[in-house]
């Protein structure tokens, strides 16, 4: 059974509070995708490292995990990783083309391709090099700010095994949903299991706050997302909650981010989630307004307000702390940050994120 290795002390603990509810003195604030190509550091290294070759090397993940904490004034590092190892893990190539993103040479076509996938998996076995770079990373992080770990969610995760790649309609994998649902939710069920031992692995190794990516949940309608994706969301949390109770390993918070989930917001929050993600879409009191007071909301800067002037940018966080108020928020972009913004204006949004919410006392 898994055991809690010793960590350093943590010194701020800021986005742990603001997950579970607890008071805080500012709002805690990262940012998705914060390791990446708009740091001049990350395309340095990418020179000398293929993409997966970071990943499964516990001392390289950790050194760009680092990179931005080492630049910025944020609340949390988030591993070094993507949501496609799972999908490697079950067997399937997948290759990371410059420039390009994600392909994979033998997508899933048609049910029958299910017999190609490697189940059941051994999670220890093939994604323990992720463990291993959580537990270095905790280390090298020497308590200053917790380490976020993550995982894809199941049908953003289903409609990249049969897309092949990134997809503007996700035809494809959504003609799977209509045309057949059962080999659907057979994969779907098998994807879920694989993401609720992961998550555990990586909160015994020593993550401390977990986010679920359902990426491609906007192109499902609603009534699509309750059927394909909610129940799956919803399984991963309370399983890996009691499982964590269980095995006696740290009950850590979790984030849901549901991108263009806005039909679905009062479900999200219905669930074992501590942290409810927003995309920019989503105006931040109405979202209060349908969640409750419940839950924490994540969220939600349009990713290309970065490209503004920094006066523009500090006026928009100013509006959009008046939005969320001073508790039960967690300040980030409402998606990753892409590759060709300014880090200076990242520094500008992490800054005034502090700025603007710090209280009095
Ligand atoms: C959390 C995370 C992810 N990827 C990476 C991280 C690292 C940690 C961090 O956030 O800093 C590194 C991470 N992952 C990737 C990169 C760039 C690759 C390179 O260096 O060449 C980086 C830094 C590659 C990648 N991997 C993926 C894409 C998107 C492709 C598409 O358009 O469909 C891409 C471009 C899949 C992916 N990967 C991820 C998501 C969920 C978040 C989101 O919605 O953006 C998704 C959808 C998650």
């Amino acid at each position: 059974m898994a055991t809690q290795n010793t960590f350093p002390a943590l010194k701020n603990d800021l986005i742990l509070r603001a997950a579970r509810g607890d008071r805080v003195e500012k709002t805690p604030v990262w940012v998705m995708r914060q390791a990446g190509r708009y740091l001049p550091e990350f395309r340095e290294f990418r020179k000398q490292h293929d993409f997966f070759t970071i990943c499964r090397t516990p001392e390289l993940a950790c050194e760009v995990t680092l990179q931005p904490i080492r630049r910025f004034d944020l609340d949390a590092a988030i591993i070094f990783s993507d949501i496609l190892v799972i999908p490697q893990a079950m067997g399937l190539t997948v290759e990371m083309v410059p420039g390009k993103g994600p392909h994979f040479p033998q997508p899933l076509q048609t049910p029958s391709d299910l017999a190609r996938l490697k189940l059941p998996v051994d999670v220890n076995q093939e994604l323990g090099y992720v463990f291993k770079a959580i537990t270095l990373t905790r280390q090298k992080l020497e308590g200053k700010v917790p380490l976020i770990g993550f995982c894809g969610a199941p049908w953003t995760l289903m409609s990249y095994m049969i897309e092949g790649g990134g997809s503007p309609t996700l035809s494809k994998s959504k003609a799977w949903l209509y045309a057949h649902p059962d080999a659907s939710h057979q994969l779907l069920q098998s994807i879920t299991d694989v993401c609720v031992e992961y998550l555990e692995g990586q909160v015994a190794a020593g993550a401390q706050l977990l986010q679920v990516f359902e990426s491609h949940a906007g192109l499902l309608g609603r009534e699509q997302f309750l059927q394909f994706s909610l129940p799956y969301l919803k399984q991963i949390a309370s399983k890996l909650k009691a499982n964590l109770q269980a095995k006696n390993l740290p009950i850590v918070p979790i984030i849901v981010f549901a991108k263009g989930a806005h039909y679905a917001l009062k479900e999200l929050s219905d669930t074992e989630y501590d942290v409810v993600g927003l995309d920019w879409t989503m105006e931040p009191r109405e979202a209060r307004k349908c969640v409750g007071e419940m839950v924490t909301l994540q969220g939600n800067l349009d990713p290309c307000a970065l490209y503004s002037p920094k006066e523009d940018i500090r006026a928009a966080v100013k509006k959009m702390a008046e939005g969320f108020g001073s508790q039960r928020w967690i300040a980030n972009l409402g998606h990753g940050i892409y590759p060709d913004m300014n880090p200076e204006h990242l520094r500008t949004f992490i800054d005034s994120v502090h700025e603007f919410t710090q209280q009095e006392n």
